[in-house]
């Protein structure tokens, strides 16, 4: 276990405004060394300038900052060398070949990984002689994602790592970002995608405001709960199913003829509802025990409405 304070990353109170917009306002976290630590949150939430401030890429306006115990604002040499980054876009000089600029960056590292084998592994060795403004959005990110890992770093910071990579590649970055932990790799993450963060997060903290508004393990955040779920044709009376269920249950149709009963699901709640439908001539489909999921804990955290 890891002491406390002595995460792969340390932020405390952090802050960072950009004229009347407070980025980040108040942020405290901590990313535990050789975890998958993964930032959620809506559009504008602050999570790539939490990031950058990480990667000494931008200053905070208050705060502290510990990246494997130093600052990135004044210790970058030092810090440059044992973090890996991958930005939410470019990082690659436009006119800079896939294969010569691996084994660039690769070159910089003493114990550097087979640039060669790295492209591979990521589908990109048909495109080592392609500059990069030429490649494809899905093959600038895995080229990327090759940069931020190739000088086997200790800690590396990955900016949506999978936006808008094609089912083939999203695995091939699960599965390497898998290996990174499994050989004691910190990985800061930030993604949209609520099914990555489940399967790779040993801790989620969802940002919201600039500041975070839950955090832990994803199985605390989902919880243990259980909610029953089914199609039938729409309008059903509720109130009156409601009223043969436990006290505190809740029943809700959204969109019409999906149904969520949200209660203490045990099999005599489920003989309940199939039961009242029986009588009221209401065959179920789809019907489903399952445990809310992360994307309705974000929703419920963080509101429906758009972010601009
Ligand atoms: N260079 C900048 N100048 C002015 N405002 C900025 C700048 N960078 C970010 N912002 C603003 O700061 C806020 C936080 O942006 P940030 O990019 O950190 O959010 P994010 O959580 O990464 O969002 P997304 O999910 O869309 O990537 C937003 O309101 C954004 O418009």
């Amino acid at each position: 276990m890891t002491p406390p304070g002595d995460g792969a990353v340390e932020l405390h109170s952090l802050a960072k405004r950009y004229g009347a917009v407070a980025a980040v306002d108040g942020l405290s976290l901590s990313a535990a060394r050789g975890a998958v630590t993964a930032l959620l949150g809506p559009n504008g939430a602050g999570k790539t300038t939490t990031i950058e401030i990480c990667e000494g890429f931008r200053r905070a306006d208050a705060g502290t900052v510990r990246v494997l115990g130093l600052d990135p604002a004044t210790d970058g040499r030092a810090l440059r060398p044992r973090v890996g980054v991958m930005p939410q876009s470019g990082g690659v000089p436009g006119t800079a070949r896939a294969g010569e600029f691996l084994r660039l960056v690769a070159s910089f590292h003493t114990a550097p990984l087979d640039a060669s084998a790295l492209l591979e592994r990521l589908g990109l060795t048909g495109h080592a002689r392609t500059p990069f403004r030429r490649m494809s959005g899905g093959q600038q990110q895995r080229l990327s994602l090759a940069v931020a890992v190739v000088g086997r770093p200790e800690l590396v910071f990955l900016d949506e790592p999978t936006t808008g990579l094609d089912p083939q590649a999203r695995h091939a970055t699960w599965d390497l970002i898998g290996e990174l932990r499994a050989a004691g790799v910190s990985v800061v993450l930030t993604t949209h995608n609520m099914e990555e963060a489940e399967r790779l997060a040993d801790h989620i903290v969802i940002v919201d405001g600039g500041r975070v508004v839950a955090e832990g393990a994803p199985e605390e955040l989902t919880g243990a709960e259980r909610q029953l779920r089914f199609r039938a044709r729409p309008g059903l009376g509720l109130e009156e199913l409601l009223a043969a269920l436990p006290a505190g249950s809740a029943a809700k149709e959204s969109p019409a003829g999906h149904y969520l009963i949200e209660a203490d699901v045990r099999p005599e709640l489920l003989a309940t509802v199939t039961a009242w439908c029986a009588s009221h001539g209401v065959l179920t489909e789809d019907l489903r025990i399952e445990r809310r999921t992360l994307e309705d804990v974000f929703l419920e955290l963080t509101g429906r409405e758009l972010r601009s």
